[in-house]
């Protein structure tokens, strides 16, 4: 199912849930704003290369918009629309003040050089920069991107607008980017696990892991379950798949990986069918890279008991529904992988108050959001009788009506 689709019908059903006013509820799916803007480049050998660009600008009641930019071959407008519109719920859900906005250029960074993507970011800055801004809407990094192309965004934006760090976050720390920011994704998948496992009687340590998606989400997620005890037996990335039943040695993994090796050839594991992945047996899944990998060809056959959605959007409604029967527990992306955006606002916060906090002071601040949210979750969930899903989508909608209507929504 379309990205769109599933996400619309998912907030359908909050609206519902809350009760809200149908015209309120048209009006709060309809993107603020929609930018398509075009990025001609030349690549290195010199010949003209084009691509398009999106930033979709969903909802901006609670605060700026903010989201991240994705660059990757499939991006296309519905998708980039429906992870604008989960920005909205997920920063209502971790209860920081901003909206929701999301952006991407169709292109395979890795067939780009160093100096290409320089100059790809560049150009797609100057097409965006009079709709963006620190009180407007603040990218940061997603799938494809990283700190680097935040920097080459803020110094382009700053060429029109004077210097601007609070204009992106998840930049280099030398750029006034966050401690803890790269890890903070990763790191607040593990205190929503926690939160939800202790609901259970259990910890990370007792649980099985099965890890798809290697890269800034999947690596930060991994070594903080491996650091407390939790075995991660199996992980994928575009490569391809690894397992090993006595735990893979993490650490020795981002070491294989920062020296230049490749998941596929680490030697800590077995190669496997990376296809088998979300299927093999586990206590906990934890997919970690593209959307929609859960749908109705492989749900029935899923083994976890827990899958935590630290990619956005990555189970289908239709595998949501024969997951739920099979009693699989779902801890939704607008809160499990709200860790990122969590400690983006405290490096927005740190940019406009111009003061560096420690890192102890992110992780401890990060924890108390991540713990809060999971409590409003569960209150949902009890008032309205509902999954983790939508325990998560109304308190997330919800906020962001009120908000809606206080500014005059009527008027
Ligand atoms: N970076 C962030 O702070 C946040 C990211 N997310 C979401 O987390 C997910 C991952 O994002 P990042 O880690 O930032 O991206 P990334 O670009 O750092 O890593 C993506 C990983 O997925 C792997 N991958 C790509 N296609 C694959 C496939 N077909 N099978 C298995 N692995 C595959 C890549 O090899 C790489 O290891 C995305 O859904 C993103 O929207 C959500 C919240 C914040
Ligand atoms: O850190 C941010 O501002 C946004 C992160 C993001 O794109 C996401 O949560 O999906």
């Amino acid at each position: 199912m379309n990205a769109l689709t599933a996400t619309n019908r998912n907030f359908r059903h909050a609206a519902r849930i809350l009760g809200l006013d149908t015209k309120l509820e048209n009006s709060l799916l309809i993107p603020f704003r929609e930018i398509k803007v075009e990025c001609t480049i030349p690549k290195d050998d010199g010949t003209l290369v084009s691509y398009v660009g999106f930033r979709i600008q969903h909802d901006n009641a609670r605060g700026p918009m903010k989201g991240g930019i994705r660059y990757h071959p499939e991006v296309d407008p519905d998708e980039v629309n429906a992870l604008a519109q989960l920005m909205t719920w997920k920063t209502a859900v971790a209860d920081i003040p901003y909206g929701g906005a999301k952006g991407g250029i169709g292109c395979n960074p890795m067939d780009l050089t160093v100096s290409e993507l320089e100059r790809l970011t560049r150009v797609f800055t100057q097409k965006i920069h009079d709709l963006i801004g620190t009180q407007r809407d603040v990218p940061a990094p997603d799938m494809g991107t990283n700190a680097q192309t935040m920097a080459w965004i803020l110094d382009e934006y700053s060429k029109f607008h004077g210097h601007s760090p609070a204009v992106v976050t998840g930049k280099p720390i030398d750029l006034g980017g966050s401690l803890g920011r790269e890890a903070a994704t990763g790191l607040g998948v593990v205190y929503g696990t926690e939160a939800l496992l202790a609901e259970y009687g259990k910890s990370v340590s007792d649980m099985t892991f099965v890890i798809q998606g290697f890269g800034n989400v999947g690596s930060w997620a991994a070594k903080n379950i491996f650091d407390r005890g939790g075995k991660v037996i199996a992980v994928s990335d575009i490569t391809g798949a690894i397992k090993n039943s006595n735990g893979i040695d993490i650490r020795a993994l981002m070491k294989h990986k920062e020296g230049g090796g490749t998941l596929k050839d680490f030697q800590g594991g077995d190669a496997m069918d990376p296809n088998d992945l979300l299927v093999h047996q586990c206590d906990v899944l934890i997919p970690c890279a593209l959307g929609g990998v859960l749908n109705k060809d492989n749900a029935g056959d899923v083994k976890a008991k827990y899958i935590i959605e630290a990619a956005n959007h990555p189970t289908d409604p239709e595998a949501d529904e024969i997951l739920s029967k099979k009693g699989v527990v779902i801890l939704p992306d607008i809160y499990a992988n709200a860790g990122g955006v969590t400690v983006s606002y405290f490096e927005w916060v740190q940019n406009i108050q111009g003061f560096m906090w420690d890192e102890d002071q992110v992780n401890r601040e990060l924890n108390k959001y991540m713990t809060k949210a999971f409590g409003d979750i569960k209150a949902m969930c009890k008032t309205h009788n509902c999954s983790l899903r939508m325990g998560a989508f109304t308190l997330g909608v919800n906020r962001v009506a009120r908000a809606t209507l206080l500014r005059g929504w009527e008027a």
